[in-house]
């Protein structure tokens, strides 16, 4: 029997999605989340795809590593365990991979000691992504394991994005600078837009938003990312779910000083509390849009500060790329909120941007154009898939080969 499936792992700070993706057809067997990890109210949802038997789990589940056992388990309970003959490999997501890693990579001893290395500047993601790999290894140790970085389609920022206006011999040695992430998505979504347009991704310039919990903004010239708008870590840049995005660094230095809080107190602050939820107490921009259609007026101030960012990366963007062919929405807001697409772009005629409202209130799963057909720059809907680059890239590198075979 050929092996030809891939298993994608992408550990979160309180979560694990998995995907088993078969690589002959882009079938998906199994599929599955862990979410909740380390409470009481931990919950293993995995579905069978062949026979739509999805299974529910609900109890606490302690850490990452017993989160992936018991994936495990369940994919063994349909036969698609991790001793399946037919896995080439496990891909798995990785948030940080430094300057280092600019390209999908086999994991070994030394891989692993780096992404270590990288956990300072990736304190919510790289553990987890760390004990994923760790767990998949000792469950089966002859499988390759290939670790995709979220920062490796931003390495080809050219310095003047990538470094901010401190002493180089400083940054340099405590290795800040602009690394950016989504990557995945951001090579994945500005790749689809191309396509969309019936063009080859050299030909045409794009600005990304992936607008998801986290949310960051790409500026892509001929396929190649020239800037985006998280730095050393995903922190910096747009209105997030729980992240404040941009602001004068002055700010931490005031919380501490004058508000008395520690340096930990404000990192949680910024990372956890703030963002929408800080702003109107609530996440999901369903919930605030729900809202904002009810008048609330904090939600309402939310979702402004959120779309004012926002436009403020797609003008920036313009700018950075001089030529747009395309902006392009993608994750789970800007795939699904015609609201905050609507809003975005409004007033941008000028840059000829425009939505056109009923195709912007089309739903659907396919990429899809939302502007007027005489605008000057297309406007999209595309989905993200970055389990699908991440198998793709995976088994590329294990098979010398990313082709559907
Ligand atoms: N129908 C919808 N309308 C508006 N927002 C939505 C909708 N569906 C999902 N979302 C938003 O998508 C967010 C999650 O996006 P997703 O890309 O799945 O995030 P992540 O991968 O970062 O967890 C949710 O917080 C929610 O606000
Ligand atoms: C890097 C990052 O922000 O990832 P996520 O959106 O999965 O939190
Ligand atoms: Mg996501």
């Amino acid at each position: 029997m050929s092996s030809t499936r891939v298993l994608v792992l992408n550990s979160g700070s309180s979560s694990v999605k998995y995907q088993l993706i078969d690589m002959r057809d882009g079938s998906r067997p199994a599929a599955g989340l862990v979410e909740r990890i380390g409470e009481q109210t931990s919950r293993l949802i995995h579905t069978h795809v062949a026979d739509g038997d999805t299974r529910e789990q609900n109890g606490p589940i302690a850490d990452h590593e017993a989160a992936l056992k018991a994936v495990a388990a369940e994919l063994g309970r349909d036969g698609l365990g991790l001793d399946s003959p037919e896995l080439a490999a496990i891909g798995h997501r990785v948030v940080h991979g430094g300057m280092f890693f600019t390209e999908p990579t086999l994991v070994d001893e030394n891989v692993l000691t780096e992404i270590e290395r990288l956990i300072p500047v990736a304190p919510l993601h790289n553990p987890a992504n760390l004990t994923g790999i760790r767990t998949a290894r000792a469950l089966r140790p002859d499988l390759p394991q290939v670790a995709v970085f979220d920062t490796a389609f931003h390495t080809t920022m050219p310095e003047s994005a990538a470094r901010y206006a401190i002493d180089p011999k400083i940054a340099d040695r405590y290795r800040v600078r602009r690394y950016g992430f989504h990557g995945t998505s951001h090579a994945y979504v500005s790749r689809e837009t191309a396509r969309l347009l019936g063009k080859d991704p050299s030909e045409v310039n794009v600005i990304v938003l992936h607008l998801g919990n986290g949310a960051s903004a790409s500026a892509v010239e001929g396929g190649r990312c020239v800037d985006t708008s998280m730095g050393l870590t995903p922190l910096e840049g747009l209105v997030m779910g729980t992240r404040s995005g941009d602001l004068d660094p002055a700010v931490i230095f005031h919380l501490e000083r004058v508000g008395g809080m520690s340096t930990d107190e404000i990192d949680t602050f910024l990372n956890k509390r703030s963002g929408l939820f800080g702003l109107c107490g609530d996440n999901d921009m369903r919930e605030i849009r729900r809202r904002v259609d009810e008048g609330d007026e904090r939600a309402r101030l939310a979702f402004d500060i959120y779309i004012h960012r926002l436009k403020k990366y797609i003008g920036a963007y313009y700018a950075v790329l001089g030529r747009v062919d395309a902006v392009a929405f993608t994750a789970g807001v800007g795939e699904n909120s015609a609201p905050v697409r609507e809003a975005a772009v409004a007033g941008l005629e000028g840059l000829g941007l425009a939505v056109d409202g009923e195709l912007n209130a089309v739903r659907g799963d396919e990429a899809r154009l939302i502007s007027p057909a005489d605008a000057r720059v297309a406007v999209a809907v595309v989905p993200t898939d970055e389990e699908m680059e991440i198998a793709t890239q995976t088994y590329a590198l294990v098979n010398g080969s990313g082709n559907l075979t």
